[in-house]
Formats: structure tokens, C-alpha cells, sequence
């Protein structure tokens, strides 16, 4: 069972495996260097977890960390829209990737919290979600601050985990 997250700087991907882990939200979180390991246990499942790093340099070795992992999982930043189209190229070059073939893929548009942030519609069409083939897509809204949505996305995480 083999998780990986990744999305650009500062999404919210080290504060969704925070607050996956052991429910601590905190607005101080140290960017990530390249990529962190985490062990995290909810019942009995058991998630190994990559926490990549989105600033541009790593970008490019995210690939690497999604060979033979049960999904993906891209955290977008749902308030900053004038990312969206990096957003898009990132994700849509992530998947074309070979080794990304047939993964399934969970795509959090995190910090519902902040006003103005997209939709889930919005957010599958300013980032093409409709054009994604040949693997299961899902798509939720979410904040790590509130930790709403948190539940389906751990059931989501742990039915994906075998
Ligand atoms: N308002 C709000 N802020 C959030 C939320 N999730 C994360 N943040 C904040 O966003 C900032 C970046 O969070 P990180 O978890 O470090 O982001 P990251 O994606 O791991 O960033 P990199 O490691 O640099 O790729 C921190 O200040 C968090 O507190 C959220 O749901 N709502
Ligand atoms: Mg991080």
C-alpha cells in the first residue's frame, strides 16, 4: 500500500499527511526538500506515503516516486486560480508519464476554507479532469484547516491501499 502526493508549493500536501497522521493542522510548515517518507496507520490499514516537494526544481523527479504506487494523489491549491494553468501543464505532463500508466488518480482541491476558492466543477474543468483516460479519477474539495471532507478522503486512501 503505497500512497504519493504531489501538487505544487505550498497546496497543502505536508499538512494533509499531517493531519492524516495525527491530526495536527498548523499554519507553520516547513516547505518540503525533495520528499518525505511517512508511515501512517489508520485502523488497519497501514499507508507507506511519499510527501513530495512541489517548488519547480522537483518537479521533475515526481515521476520517479509514483513507479508501481497504488494512487496518486495531486493537492491543488483551490484559491490560487492564477495557478491553474501551471497546475494543468504539471499534472497533465505527470500523467502521461510511463510509469503513472493506469494509477489511479485523486485530484483535492484544498483550502475550501478561503473565500473564492474554485468548485469541484471549476476545478475539473479549469484542469481538463474530463480529458483523463484510462484510470480512475476522483475529484473533492477539501481543507486541511477545517479538515472538511477529511473522512471521504481517508476512505478514499484506504479503499485505494491493498
Ligand atoms: N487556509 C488554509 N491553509 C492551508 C490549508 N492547507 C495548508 N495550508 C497552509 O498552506 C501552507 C503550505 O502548506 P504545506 O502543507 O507546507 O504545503 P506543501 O504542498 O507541502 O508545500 P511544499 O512542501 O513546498 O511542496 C502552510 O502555511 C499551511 O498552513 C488549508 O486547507 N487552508
Ligand atoms: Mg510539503
Amino acid at each position: 500500500a503505497e500512497i504519493t502526493i504531489v501538487g505544487l508549493q505550498a497546496s497543502g500536501k505536508t499538512s494533509l499527511v499531517n493531519v492524516i497522521g495525527n491530526g495536527q493542522w498548523s499554519e507553520d510548515v516547513v516547505p518540503t526538500v525533495a520528499f518525505h517518507f511517512r508511515k501512517v496507520r489508520r485502523g488497519n490499514v497501514t499507508m507507506k506515503i511519499w510527501d513530495l516537494a512541489g517548488q519547480p526544481r522537483y518537479r521533475s523527479i515526481w515521476d520517479r516516486y509514483c513507479n508501481g504506487v497504488d494512487a496518486v494523489v495531486f493537492v491543488v491549491d483551490s484559491h490560487d486560480k492564477e495557478k491553474f494553468e501551471t497546475v494543468n501543464f504539471e499534472l497533465h505532463q505527470l500523467l502521461a508519464q510511463p510509469t503513472l500508466k493506469g494509477v489511479p488518480l485523486l485530484v483535492l482541491g484544498n483550502k475550501n476554507d478561503l473565500e473564492g476558492h474554485a468548485t469541484v466543477q471549476e476545478l475539473i474543468k479549469a484542469l481538463d479532469l474530463d480529458k483523463v483516460q484510462n484510470r480512475p479519477v476522483s475529484c473533492y474539495s477539501c481543507s486541511m484547516k477545517s479538515q472538511h471532507n477529511l473522512d471521504i478522503i481517508i476512505q478514499w486512501l484506504a479503499s485505494h491501499s491493498h
